[in-house]
């Protein structure tokens, strides 16, 4: 037997999901988008599908619900909710709180107990997201991550995301230049991060069963940024946001359209940036930009301090 068997081994036996679920009258909020998955298998494959190093890694999980994505992290190897820490003394630190509120540092001060420890474990983001605020969210930790703040500054490589969206977000957030659901979330997610679809989950498996499917995407963040370019300036990732928004609220238009229309006061320069972007006309659209292309417009719109409309 293993190590890490053998202190399975000698831990009490958690109830069943099923048997909690049922024990404590758990009843799934549609307001807190409360869609459980029941079916051990399920979580397992949503593990091995992500192929991670979890033993050595501070894993946290968005809204664990009943816990059996938790248990498939903890059999994956990774340090250990309320039932779930009883059963397996400190390797569980559970955070009552709205994700969106609550600081990273909340985070590592309940994960570490000093400055020195935080250095030795990689991060991993895990999740089921509640759906209806998963892009706020993934917006906010991309923000994160492109800054190296929080739980993404503890090393050089930053901390890695697996994280469950409803099916067409997920689609977004993976998509090519292109592709119908190429979008502002595709390139502000590209431009940080490399991104896959890993586990199609079909809506059968959750309880209650949601209207549509749902897709877990693995963002690995880039060694070397995009918005960087070898130079030593690179302009905020919040202008960067700005642009890529206001030019996809025009999808339809030109990028000559769009750009000359950001350029009031010299119009005819649009042309030229778009050019020095490397895009290859100005008759192309958002969608068939590539991030390469957007984060290069966003160095040259920056260095030149054109204001992007908010
Ligand atoms: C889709 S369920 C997933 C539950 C569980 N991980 C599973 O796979 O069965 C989303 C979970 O996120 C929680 N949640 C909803 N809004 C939240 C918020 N703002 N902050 C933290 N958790 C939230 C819900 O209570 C729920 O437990």
């Amino acid at each position: 037997m293993s190590p890490a068997s053998l202190v399975r081994a000698a831990l009490p036996r958690l109830p069943a999901v099923r048997d909690l679920v049922r024990i404590y009258g758990l009843n799934a909020k549609s307001e807190l988008s409360q869609n459980f998955i029941l079916d051990k298998n399920v979580t397992d494959k949503i593990l091995r599908s992500a192929k991670l190093p979890l033993e050595k890694a501070l894993v946290v999980e968005v809204g664990p619900g009943p816990g059996l994505l938790t248990r498939s992290i903890l059999d994956a190897g990774a340090e250990r909710l309320q039932l779930a820490d009883a059963c397996t003394p400190g390797r569980v630190h559970i955070i009552h709180g709205d994700v969106l509120k609550t600081e990273h540092e909340t985070v590592l001060a309940k994960a570490f107990a000093s400055q020195e420890e935080r250095g030795k474990l990689g991060v991993h983001l895990l999740g089921n997201l509640p759906f209806n605020i998963a892009s706020p969210l993934l917006v906010s930790w991309l923000h994160a991550a492109e800054a190296k703040r929080g739980l993404f500054g503890l090393r050089s490589s930053a901390a890695a995301m697996t994280l469950m969206f409803q099916k067409e977000v997920a689609e977004r957030i993976v998509a090519p230049p292109d592709t119908r659901e190429r979008s502002r979330l595709s390139v502000m997610a590209q431009t940080i991060c490399h991104t896959q679809i890993t586990y199609e989950v079909p809506p059968t498996v959750f309880v209650p069963m949601p209207k549509v499917a749902a897709s877990v995407v693995q963002l690995l963040p880039r060694t070397k940024p995009m918005l960087e370019h070898g130079k030593s300036w690179k302009p905020p990732y919040i202008y960067h946001e700005d642009l890529v928004r206001h030019v996809f609220t025009k999808r339809r238009k030109s990028m000559r359209h769009i750009l000359r229309h950001v350029i009031k006061d010299n119009p005819d320069r649009a042309d030229v940036l778009l050019q020095d972007a490397g895009v290859p006309s100005g008759n192309t659209r958002p969608a068939e930009l590539a991030t390469e292309a957007f984060c290069q417009l966003t160095e040259l719109c920056y260095a030149e301090g054109i204001k992007v409309p908010r």
